[in-house]
């Protein structure tokens, strides 16, 4: 792990490493099929059959020998879709349908609107191919080779993949169950009128929200208290049986703020404070749980750096617990600005929307970027990243990382 020095303000790169570290898999558990959709596969899944299991037709139509290209042909079977076709006699053709098996020794399958129907007789075009509109047996999973690898997240088509084998249970990594802490005693629950000073948490139900898009289970969600002894207590308590523990608020330096000196009192600080803008206060560390450590991450209590600080700590923490490669990093894109701005010491992750227009991809960033402005992050495609003093002019090319589907 990279060192970060006492006063020096560490780096996402020196942040990832500190909670990244050590991070293994969580074991397999097998679910049925309907229920492990946003799970992530424990271990390469081979496939068992050929899919398709049949060379079949891709059309509704005729099949036939493509050396017969041009002829008027007695139609001499019908087949259906889920029905056993009999052998093309030669010199014939035969009428079957999308998804129908071809018969053995038809070549080719013409679509019905380019043929010529009288009675028990068809004529074909004088053009044809061998191999026409016929989906050949194994050409999308052919048997004994890997459907879908260790790792991959089951989205809706992994899941469509899957029952095409036949798949009724699946084995599939464990949830990284999560417990959420909101500090601040200004901060309670929607449902209560608002009193002087306070103001409804927002935090916990938007990061409860991108946890589950990451693959976590939120099972604790606790509110505590501006008070030390409290602050320690729900630590301890909490990260007994969470595999991690987040908290919003209470990491800056007033002395309210009683996260950091809890967590060092019970658990180990890794790193504090980063040179990001949202997200400047970020802590990282351990917290003695069951089974060894509980990674700890004690997010700003700012909505914005929350938000940002979830797409960049807690996504790829949950992608390395939950063994899912495609988490580690967001994507990237190229842009450009349609904004300017100027940076100081720490890098911007501005909150932007993304239009693809014919001269490419064109970055908005929202108007107001103060980290309390969680307007700023509704309908955001995209963070711009700007580094550290830099000046970014309109028409500039800027690096965007992708945040869509949260
Ligand atoms: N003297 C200094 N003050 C501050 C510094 C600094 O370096 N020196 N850093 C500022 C930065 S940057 C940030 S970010 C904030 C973060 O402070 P905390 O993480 O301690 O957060 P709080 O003070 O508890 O809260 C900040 C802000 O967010 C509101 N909040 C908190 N939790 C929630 C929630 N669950 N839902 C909605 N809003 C929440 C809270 O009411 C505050 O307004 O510190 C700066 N200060
Ligand atoms: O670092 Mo703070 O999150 O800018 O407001």
């Amino acid at each position: 792990m990279a060192e970060q020095s006492s006063d020096a303000l560490g780096t996402v790169e020196q942040a990832l490493g500190a909670l990244l570290e050590d991070v293994s898999p969580l074991e397999s558990e097998t679910l049925p099929l309907a229920q492990a959709g946003g799970r992530v596969l424990a271990g390469d899944q081979m496939a068992r059959l050929d899919v398709p299991a049949f060379d079949n037709s891709a059309m509704d139509g005729y099949a036939l020998r493509a050396a017969d290209a041009g002829q008027w042909l007695p139609v001499s079977q019908r087949v259906a879709a889920g029905s056993a076709p009999e052998p093309l006699e030669p010199g014939t053709c035969a009428r079957l349908f999308t998804g129908a098996p071809v018969p053995s020794g038809a070549d080719c399958v013409v679509m019905q609107e380019r043929v010529e129907r009288e009675g028990e007789r068809a004529r074909f075009p004088a053009e044809l191919t061998a191999g026409d509109s016929i989906r050949r047996r194994g050409r999308d999973v052919a048997s004994g080779s890997v459907l879908l690898a260790a790792g991959t997240w089951l989205d809706a088509a992994a899941l469509g993949h899957l029952a095409g084998q036949g798949v009724v249970e699946v084995e599939v990594r464990r949830r990284p169950r999560v417990a959420l802490l909101s500090t601040g005693d200004e901060v309670i629950d929607p449902g209560t009128p608002l009193g002087p000073g306070q103001l409804y948490n927002t935090n916990r139900p938007m990061l409860t929200r991108l946890l589950e898009s990451f693959g976590a289970e939120v099972g604790r969600c606790v509110s505590v208290p501006d008070d030390f002894d409290e602050t320690r207590a729900i630590l301890g308590e909490v990260a007994f049986d969470a595999d991690v523990v987040i908290s919003t608020g209470g990491v800056s330096v007033g002395e309210e703020d009683h996260v950091k000196h809890a967590l060092e009192s019970l658990g180990r600080l890794d790193l504090w404070r980063l040179a990001i803008r949202p997200g400047k206060p970020l802590a990282l560390g351990r917290l003695p749980a069951r089974h060894g450590d509980t990674r700890f991450i004690g997010l700003p209590g700012n909505p914005v750096s929350s938000f940002v600080g979830a797409w960049l700590f807690l996504r790829p923490l949950m992608g390395a617990l939950s063994g899912c490669p495609t988490l580690d990093a967001l994507p990237a894109i190229t842009a450009t600005a349609d904004f300017a701005t100027r940076t100081g010491p720490r890098s911007h992750y501005m909150r932007a929307a993304l239009a693809f227009t014919p001269e490419g991809p064109v970055a908005t960033a929202f108007a107001d970027q103060n980290s309390g402005v969680l307007s700023s992050c509704v309908g955001a495609d995209v963070l711009v990243v700007v580094p550290a003093n830099t000046a970014v002019a309109k028409g500039d090319a800027v690096t965007c990382l992708w945040i869509k589907g949260g």
